[in-house]
């Protein structure tokens, strides 16, 4: 599965805490981020991971471009609902993204627990079946 870790400042430590916490479930798929959030985490637990533009910067875009062509099989993304961000309309239109391709995307660590879980558990096996249609094969 290709799977994007997005993080607000604010919420970029609980991402980190996150990622070394179910670094061996996550460590079998390939893993995508904005720019300084995949930074953090790579620092963090050695993990591989495809990094784009920082959020205000495009990456949200980037990340979103992955949703539209259907390549993103499943988004945590820990916004800070404090702060307001200079790119919110990029925020907001990667949330939409996901709805539109039915992405499973977890905005907040309560979710994100749910999904992992699912995760391992292969609940989202049926996003194979959309990749084997789609004859891409950029996933594990
Ligand atoms: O702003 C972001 C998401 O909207 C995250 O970007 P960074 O990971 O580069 O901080």
């Amino acid at each position: 599965m290709n799977i994007a870790l997005i993080a607000h400042d604010n919420k970029k430590d609980e991402l980190v805490r996150f990622a070394i916490a179910y670094k061996e479930i996550i460590e079998e798929h390939t893993l995508f981020a904005t720019g300084t959030t995949g930074l953090r985490i790579m620092e963090a637990t050695g993990l591989s991971i495809q990094r784009f533009q920082s959020g205000p910067l495009g990456g949200d875009q980037e990340i979103g471009a992955m949703i539209a062509k259907n390549t993103m099989d499943m988004v945590f993304f820990f916004r800070d609902p404090l702060t307001a961000q200079p790119h919110e309309p990029d925020v907001t239109a990667l949330v939409r993204l996901c709805d539109v391709y039915s992405i499973p995307l977890a905005t907040n660590i309560g979710t994100a627990e749910v999904l992992i879980k699912g995760l391992e558990r292969g609940d989202l096996a049926w996003r194979d079946i959309i990749h084997q249609e789609q004859g891409e094969g950029n996933d594990k």
